[in-house]
């Protein structure tokens, strides 16, 4: 699936590759059909010039405006028959496929001796026999006007996540509805999503009008239904067309038999969407640096793609997130100096003053800043098989900002199909949900109603990479904004100095009865000989006072672990040699608190008993209470362990004594210490 985040105006990211090489081919294929018979007349017919100057024709194509839109409804909707229609209308298909199509309708087809334009969606014969299945499907038609990718996706139980795939490049989503049938769930779904992933123009496409008779009475109900519901959502305006996919009506030229309708057909109307009046565009200035350009020590330059707004040279801007002010001395592209640029355009700046300024930092308009926060309320679309875990740190891309994120229990998910909040702990596959979610430094943001750049992201799963989540940031927490660090005095450093050693975290991990207090302890004592000063942090003094409202579910895990990372931190800062005795099942947790301190600091250390040498000495009874099911989620067997990959000291419990263990665990951090010690 594409890694695009809820992001429209990121036309990199949009990228239609994956499944639309075919029909991308086809437009560009000089054996495009060319028989104009029972096609819509405005359409556009490209043969003859391309016969005649292939050259003006590529040319004529690169200067029309690319709208890209996508159809929600299910194929019961004519869905397939829409699309089909509006590819063959345009003409966008090989002649062979024309054959093929023809050869398909009356074999397998729905619509006896007529073209059944749902088998062009659904696929041809030989794509069918190849069992070719595809997220969404990226299709590309162009008309005399504009050229068009229409993302299709399909509508399984994925529908969710496929749909906000497809939908976060979308200018324009065409909601179906049958008009026998009315307004119904999966409309009111549909509409949600389309609105929450900030598509800004909304058509509803009352179709099948055939077979009410064309009757306008059915139409208006519908349209009226549908704008109650709308508004509730927050949809302003949207465009109601009343058509027939499968006759061609109100598609490409206007309908004789709605002469009640006097708006435009569908084609006319996409034609005729403006996308340069949208919002994004005539917000203030904001650019996203993607990387500095520093070719030798005279030229230094800020190259991104301009989100909103637009600038010229002389104007004064401000780097986000330090603050910084400076103006623009000259606007840098590949095709010499500009004087001004606006959104959408990549461009290179630079300033006239020595600013610092890096990658990930946004350049914006100096009297009209967006926010910097590291707190927020957030929309969260789950995309991922294993759910989401609360105070997991997840990788938030945010623009060109990369950032460590957890994510606290939802507040709510939202049932789409009635739109009412559920009470839940955790989301899993194709949930939406409304949540906070906490940055590990504030990043520069505005809410995803004002900017989608800015305001869009993806939650990235640290270990395997894969996007699990798709966002839309709300707003920030007042309270992250109204916290600012206090300045010390009496630096880490210093604390460390009067103690005389260098502060580390002995971290031990293992299963239950692996051993790790038992060692833990012994090294504190040698510790202690030598005149260390440290402090040992254990279940028992940490589950029974400041965790004690933490159990043992995965989530309560992360947040304990968190915790005595946290704390664990704080005693570093005050110069202690700290040593914690946690299981610590999870990899991305003892990594988190690495992460936490200064580089070198974080000592892992794997107390290595397999789980049947743990089991056989059950210290406390808990494996036989686990293994008889009187414990829940009991780590090594209801509950995994995920071993260290490279620990920085090892001990394997089955051939080292604990004696022997803590002797070379001291060792170990003595022979790492500075020699100042
Ligand atoms: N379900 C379940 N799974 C694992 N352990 C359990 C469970 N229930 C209670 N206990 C007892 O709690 C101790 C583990 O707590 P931790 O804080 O180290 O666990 S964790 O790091 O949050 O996973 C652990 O102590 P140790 O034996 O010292 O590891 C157990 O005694
Ligand atoms: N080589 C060893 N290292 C550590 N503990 C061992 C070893 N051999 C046997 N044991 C025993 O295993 C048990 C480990 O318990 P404990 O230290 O409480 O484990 P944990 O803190 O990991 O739950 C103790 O009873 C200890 O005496």
């Amino acid at each position: 699936m594409s890694n695009a985040p809820l992001n429209r105006h990121s036309r990199e990211s949009g990228n239609p590759a994956s499944s639309s090489v075919a029909t991308e081919t086809r437009q560009r294929d000089p054996r495009l059909r060319g028989d104009d018979e029972g096609h819509g007349d405005h359409l556009y017919t490209p043969d003859a010039l391309i016969a005649a100057d292939i050259g003006a024709y590529l040319a004529l194509h690169q200067r029309k405006s690319l709208l890209r839109f996508i159809t929600c409804g299910s194929v019961d909707d004519g869905k397939s028959t829409l699309i089909g229609r509006l590819l063959y209308d345009s003409k966008m298909i090989f002649e062979d496929q024309l054959a093929a199509l023809e050869a398909d309708s009356k074999r397998v087809g729905t619509q006896g001796q007529n073209i059944d334009f749902a088998l062009l969606v659904d696929g041809l014969a030989a794509e069918r026999e190849q069992g070719i299945t595809i997220d969404v499907a990226y299709r590309f038609f162009a008309t005399e006007k504009r050229k068009f990718i229409v993302a299709d996706t399909p509508g399984h139980e994925q529908y969710t996540r496929n749909m906000v795939t497809g939908a976060s490049t979308a200018d324009c989503a065409v909601i179906l509805i049958d008009a026998r049938k009315g307004v119904l769930t999966q409309t009111r779904r549909h509409s949600f999503l389309a609105h929450l992933v900030g598509i800004r123009h909304i058509v509803l496409a009352v179709n099948k009008m055939d077979l009410v008779d064309y009757r306008q009475i059915v139409f208006d109900q519908i349209v009226a239904d549908y704008a109650d519901f709308a508004a509730s959502i927050g949809i302003d305006t949207f465009t109601a067309i009343p058509l027939s996919g499968l006759a061609g009506d109100n598609i490409a030229s206007r309908s004789e038999a709605m002469p009640w309708y006097q708006g435009p057909a569908l084609i006319e109307h996409l034609e005729a969407i403006d996308l340069e009046g949208d919002a994004a565009q005539a917000g203030p200035f904001r650019m996203p640096v993607q990387w500095v350009n520093r070719p030798d020590l005279d030229f230094r330059g800020f190259a991104g793609s301009i989100a909103t707004g637009s600038i010229r040279s002389g104007d004064a801007v401000r780097v986000l997130p330090s603050g910084r002010t400076s103006t623009i001395a000259r606007i840098v592209t590949m095709d010499g100096d500009l004087h001004e640029a606006v959104a959408g355009q990549s461009v290179t700046l630079t300033l006239a003053d020595e600013v610092d300024c890096s990658r990930g930092d946004v350049i914006v308009a100096a009297a009209a800043p967006p926010q910097v926060a590291d707190q927020f309320q957030a929309t969260l679309v789950w995309m991922a098989e294993e759910q989401l875990l609360p105070g997991r740190a997840y990788w938030l891309k945010l623009a060109t900002q990369t950032v460590s994120a957890t994510i606290q229990q939802p507040r709510h998910a939202i049932d789409v199909n009635t739109l009412a909040e559920l009470s839940v702990k955790t989301l899993g596959l194709n949930d939406i949900g409304v949540t906070e979610v906490y940055t590990d430094r504030p990043i520069v943001f505005e809410p995803y109603a004002d900017s989608t750049d800015l305001g869009g992201f993806i939650l990235i799963d640290k270990l395997t990479n894969a996007t699990v989540a798709a966002g839309t940031l709300t707003y920030a927490l007042r309270r992250s904004q109204d916290v600012h660090w206090q300045a010390v005095d009496i630096t880490r450093a210093a604390h460390a100095a009067q103690k005389g050693q260098n502060p580390k975290l002995l971290w031990f991990t293992g299963l239950s009865g692996s051993g790790k207090s038992t060692i833990a302890n012994l090294v504190e004592k040698k510790l202690h000989a030598l005149g260390r000063h440290s402090f040992l942090l254990d279940g028992d003094n940490i589950r029974h006072g400041l965790n004690k409202d933490l159990g043992f579910t995965d989530a309560d895990r992360i947040e304990n672990i968190r915790r005595v990372g946290e704390v664990a931190k704080l005693m570093t800062d005050a110069g202690l040699i700290v040593l914690t005795a946690f299981i610590s099942p999870f990899r991305a947790e003892r990594e988190l608190v690495r992460g936490m301190l200064p580089y070198g600091e974080f000592v892992e250390i794997f107390i290595d008993t397999p789980l049947d040498v743990a089991e056989a000495r059950d210290v406390k009874g808990l494996y036989a209470k686990a293994r008889s099911g009187a414990i829940a989620n009991f780590t090594g067997i209801s509950s995994p362990y995920e071993a260290p990959v490279n620990p920085d000291v090892r001990v394997d419990t089955t051939r080292e004594t604990p004696e022997a263990a803590a002797e070379r665990i001291v060792e170990h951090i003595m022979g790492v210490w500075s020699p100042d010690l």
